[in-house]
């Protein structure tokens, strides 16, 4: 059907097209190649009935990434990869390390709204001058580009872009990979000494279901949590930042970091664990916190060691002497001090901090503190309006050790959580000890072994407890009686010396 000839002539007809194009565009002034092009544009536009909207990757003067771009570009990864034969592979997900894949350059996909059919293309081009470009971190201009036919263009240009913009952030949110910030010290090329935030990904697996809590508390930590994740509006109509404070208080052991990971992974946010004593003053301070992202979790451990903020309100004689005994006595506490001496955060820092400084991020934010000796802590620092919530985080009850029994005996029943229940009622263990107890020694061994270790550990504690009181009882009555003996030896004297005075 088609002749050797008609191949030769319809290559000389394109070699022709091509030698002629690469004359127009040399020899041609570019005002007029502008004109040609446009007017070839609308030519071929006459008879063109479909539409094409373009996405680019940069965006606004600052070329900033664009989140249109961002979105689209997210939901066709999770939409339309399946479909396109040229793909990219990103970047791991996270440790298990899943490959993210998405569209090729110049791939082609499509997809279907409302049982219209649409066109997506993944395409570059690449900057004529590059020394001139300004383009940030990349030298290609990358965008995508939707194809549709013109008479859908209500539907598309005001439904499915829409469409394609919720679900691409919804998804953004849902795959965020997330991260745990800690904050270290690090000395730049001119010796000055700063700390700065570096990452890991937060992979902890606690969450609600797996913390051993009274189920009502729990609930309403969680109900808290999700009013305050879903407060945009209440926080700007009653002018207020978005922030909330948590102050988490219990003797260690009883679950406070536990309670952390589960809250980052109930709300999916980030968490900076902030070291104070590795913050040289408050500007430090202010600067690590402006740089925190929204959607996070700051927490501060053990305020209470943290910092001298509770000191700056003793007397001095009181609280400097106490100090210095312990400091004889103890030589952690010694470098202990040494430490917090490095840094010059103040408690007004801090509770500047807490107040506002968030104000001018925008986005929501979580603060928590953790101690284990909520007395010792200024009332200034916790009071309600800054740590909003107060949870104290006590020993193990029979609920909570229901969930651990789950969590690690795969168990919700036993003849022995009659005793056990029983035992609970007159001691007090954490759930950390009460968790290393039930922890199985081996694969497949018996539930009963964890909760007699359980029962063992509960009765060594009640009599321990009990022995505690008797010995304390004792020593309260020795005082007592040593009391009541100086003070009828003191009355005596007093006779004696009136005795003497009437002679
Ligand atoms: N309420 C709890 N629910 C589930 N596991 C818990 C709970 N409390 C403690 N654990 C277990 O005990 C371990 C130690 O708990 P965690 O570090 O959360 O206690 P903490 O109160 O923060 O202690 P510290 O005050 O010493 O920092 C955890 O790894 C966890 O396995």
């Amino acid at each position: 059907m088609f002749s050797a000839e008609m191949f030769t002539g319809f290559g000389s007809a394109i070699g022709g097209l091509v030698v002629m194009w690469a004359m127009f565009q040399q020899y041609t002034p570019p005002q007029l190649q502008q004109h040609v092009e446009r007017y070839t544009h609308k030519l071929v536009n006459l008879f063109n009935p479909y539409i094409r909207i373009v996405f680019p990757e940069f965006a606004g003067e600052k070329l900033k990434h664009s989140e249109v771009y961002m979105a689209i570009q997210n939901y066709l990864k999770e939409n339309a990869t399946a479909r396109a034969k040229w793909l990219k592979a990103d970047a791991v997900r996270d440790s298990s390390q899943s490959l993210i894949l998405s569209m090729d350059d110049h791939e082609e996909v499509t997809d279907v709204f409302e049982g219209v059919k649409v066109r997506w293309s993944s395409n570059k081009t690449t900057p004529k001058n590059m020394s001139l470009s300004f383009y940030p971190m990349t030298e290609d201009r990358r965008f995508y580009q939707l194809t549709f036919h013109q008479r859908h263009r209500k539907l598309i240009t005001e439904s499915y872009v829409k469409h394609i913009l919720t679900e691409g952030k919804a998804i953004a949110i849902k795959n965020r990979q997330r991260k745990l910030y800690t904050n270290n010290p690090s000395q730049n090329w001119f010796g000055y000494k700063q700390t700065k935030w570096s990452h890991v990904v937060f992979e902890h697996p606690a969450t609600f279901e797996t913390l051993a809590m009274e189920p009502n508390k729990k609930q309403e930590i969680m109900n808290d949590l999700k009013k305050f994740s879903e407060g945009k509006e209440y926080y700007t109509k009653v002018g207020k930042a978005w922030k909330r404070g948590y102050l988490l208080y219990g003797p260690p052991g009883t679950g406070k970091s536990t309670m952390i990971a589960a809250m980052a992974n109930f709300l999916n946010y980030n968490v900076y664990d902030l070291e104070l004593t590795a913050v040289k003053d408050n500007t430090e301070l202010k600067k690590l916190l402006i740089e925190t992202s929204s959607k996070s979790i700051i927490v501060i451990e053990d305020i209470d060691c943290s910092l001298d903020l509770t000191g700056q309100r003793k007397t001095k004689e009181k609280g400097e002497d106490d100090d210095d005994d312990d400091e004889n006595d103890n030589p952690m506490k010694k470098m202990e001090k040494e430490e917090k001496k490095g840094s010059k955060v103040t408690l007004s820092g801090l509770l500047n901090f807490i107040d506002g400084i968030w104000s001018s991020c925008g986005g929501e934010r979580i603060i928590i503190f953790t101690t284990n000796h909520v007395d010792k802590l200024d009332p200034a620092l916790i009071r309600r309006g800054r740590m909003d919530k107060h949870i104290e985080m006590s020993y193990c009850c029979f609920e909570a050790f229901k969930v651990l029994a789950r969590n690690y005996l795969d168990i919700d029943h036993h003849p022995l959580f009659t005793t056990i229940s029983g035992l609970f009622d007159k001691t007090k263990i954490t759930p950390a000890d009460v968790a290393e107890n039930l922890i199985p020694k081996s694969n497949n061994e018996d539930p009963e072994i964890g909760l007699r270790n359980l029962i063992q550990a509960l009765e060594a504690a009640e009599e321990l407890e009990v022995r505690n009181k008797a010995e304390e009882e004792a020593r309260a009555k020795a005082k007592k009686e040593e009391q009541e003996k100086k003070g009828n030896g003191e009355m005596e004297e007093v006779k004696e010396i009136g005795k003497s005075d009437k002679k």
